[in-house]
């Protein structure tokens, strides 16, 4: 499997005689996967996402990998002397897009977050909560190889937190890397590949069976496939269960965000899949 990014015996400290906040730190974040990593407050989660957004370099160890990274910081600089279009439209040049390339994506990325209608307004005159639908929206302009998010849906509305969810899944989908910090358990749950917990300066992986099983509303999707098809790969790996019914007919639960996703790989198998039906059910 692709890696896009590995960190290998990586500390940081701040100062030459700061206490370690990381130390012997191995990680490694495969192409098209999600990882959560969690821990108390303070442990040092911040630190390593800005470690794995190359936003600051290890004081011991290696970095390896140079993806192209879009990051999403706990506190976005919102006062930023830009129109949040002209401010997408910059970075996306920055990454390499066209001019003509850079606009379609910024309007695409602001309107999906529900930043379209103040996509010109100053971004010093913006609520907190409208600065960080921008700020979610410029890590996706450039489809980066590795996205990190750093509590990116704090302050978003209902709307917004769901269509990052989505963002996210898409974007594995299309063989990115997503690393996560959030503090609300039940974002994403069951759908990253990885966890890894920060305490006491190490960074330790959790074993899948800790995972914390999602509790919010799933998709049941039963589908009808040609006999002995498997399910595609990017199905089984976002389902919570799976399981089989009257005449060939699978049931697949997958977490709501992870619905679209999962539709679109029936769908464009070949053969494609039949699906039967969709029905979301409440707390699992
Ligand atoms: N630039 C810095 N200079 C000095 N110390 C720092 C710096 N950034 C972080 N620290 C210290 O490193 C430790 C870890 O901080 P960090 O922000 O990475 O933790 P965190 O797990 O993300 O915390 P929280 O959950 O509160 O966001 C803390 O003790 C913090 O004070």
């Amino acid at each position: 499997m692709d890696h896009a990014l590995r960190l290998d015996r990586v500390g940081r400290r701040y100062g030459a005689r700061g206490p370690w906040i990381l130390r012997d730190v191995g990680l490694d974040l495969p192409a098209g996967t999600l990882t959560r990593v969690e821990g108390a407050n303070g442990t040092g989660k911040s630190t390593l996402l800005r470690l794995l957004a190359r936003l600051d370099a290890p004081s011991e160890g290696r970095v390896e990998g140079r993806p192209r990274t879009a990051y999403v910081p706990e506190r976005f600089p919102a006062a930023l002397p830009f129109t949040p279009v002209g401010y997408l439209c910059h970075l996306g040049a920055i990454h390499g897009l066209s001019r003509a390339g850079a606009g379609k994506a910024a309007g695409e990325w602001l309107e999906r977050f529900g930043a379209g209608g103040f996509a010109r307004t100053p971004m010093g005159r913006l609520s907190k909560g409208s600065s960080q639908k921008v700020a979610v929206a410029q890590a996706f302009v450039a489809a980066p190889d590795l996205l990190v998010l750093d509590e990116a849906w704090t302050g978003l509305d209902t709307e917004a937190r769901g269509e990052l969810e989505r963002a996210v899944a898409e974007r594995t989908a299309a063989g990115g890397a997503v690393v996560f910090v959030d503090h609300d358990p039940r974002r994403l749950a069951g759908a990253a590949d990885a966890v890894y917990e920060v305490r006491d300066g190490g960074v330790r992986r959790r074993a899948r069976e800790e995972a914390v099983v999602p509790d919010g509303p799933c998709a049941v999707v039963e589908v009808r496939g040609a006999v002995g098809a498997e399910l595609p790969r990017e199905v089984l790996r976002r389902a919570v269960s799976v399981g089989s019914g009257e005449a060939g007919v699978r049931r697949i639960a997958v977490p709501v965000s992870h619905s679209d996703v999962v539709l679109r790989a029936l769908l464009d198998a070949r053969p494609p899949w039949h699906v039967e039906s969709v029905r979301t059910e409440e707390g699992r």
